[in-house]
């Protein structure tokens, strides 16, 4: 994935200020940064979903926003918030987006129900979507994102509501596709994970990249968190603010 130069604003807020970034083919890549940071609209704009003001976005030599297809036909997305087509069971789901990729229903079938297993959603689950938990929203994205077999995975917050135990798994799920040739960019606001997972991490803090590289570089010597909070700027609460709580 190259990012070359994206902007964008949001009428007076600058919410991404010239982001441009390389990831290597192969590379587990975390992106860090506080709330508001600007990673969701980054991320937003590099795989086709809200059009930059400024800038380009390459997946795998393909233009997004000039190719799209040939892009995202090589793509897998979880996006922020996962907005799905929640009146459909996990079942439905994954057999609509499968076909909406051109996938023949036989291979759709097979791969739903492996993913559906392995990700403790249950095949036979016949509970729609919109009634699942935060947790089994974003699994049932995730499942989503793999079931095309893509070699880039974008990410918006993976780990977010999701139970250790479901954490643990979709750790393997993803090491084991980076070991296998495929590429993973993810946000997050979790230092251990980013930490364990990333051979590559960047971070960035009011709408600028701050600091990107391997995970040895941009960490040196010191923690990851160490390294952010030095970073972003950290504010250390001094005891005498909520006095009233
Ligand atoms: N649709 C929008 N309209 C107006 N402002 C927006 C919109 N989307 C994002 N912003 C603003 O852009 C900035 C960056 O937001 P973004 O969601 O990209 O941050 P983030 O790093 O993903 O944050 P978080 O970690 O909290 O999810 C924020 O100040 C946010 O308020």
């Amino acid at each position: 994935m190259s990012l070359r130069g994206l902007v964008k604003r949001f009428e007076t807020k600058l919410a991404v200020a010239g982001v441009s970034l390389e990831v290597p083919a192969g590379s587990f890549y975390g992106l860090l940064g506080p709330n508001g940071a600007g990673k969701t609209t980054t991320l937003s704009m590099a795989v086709g979903l809200l059009r930059p003001d400024e800038g380009r976005a390459f997946l795998l030599g393909y233009d997004v926003w000039t190719d799209p297809v040939a892009a995202k036909s090589r793509l897998g997305v979880l996006p922020d918030g996962v907005r799905l087509f929640d009146r459909l069971t996990g079942p439905e789901l994954l057999a609509y987006h499968g076909l909406l990729r051109g996938m023949d229903a036989a291979t759709v079938d097979q791969r739903a129900r492996e993913l559906l297993e392995v990700l403790e959603l249950g095949a036979g689950n016949r509970t729609l979507v919109v009634d699942y938990s935060a947790g089994m929203k974003k699994k049932i994205g995730l499942a989503c994102a793999l079931l095309h077999a893509p070699r880039l995975l974008v990410l918006d917050e993976p780990f977010e509501a999701v139970d250790p135990v479901s954490a643990a798994l979709i750790r393997d799920i993803l090491q084991r596709y980076v070991a296998g040739g495929g590429t993973v960019v993810f946000s997050s606001h979790v230092m251990e994970i980013v930490e364990r997972l990333c051979d590559h991490v960047a971070i960035m803090s009011s709408g600028v990249l701050r600091l990107h590289g391997t995970l040895a570089e941009v960490r040196g010597d010191k923690s990851l968190e160490e390294v952010f909070v030095q970073v972003v700027g950290g504010r250390v609460a001094t005891g005498s603010e909520l006095a009233w709580l």
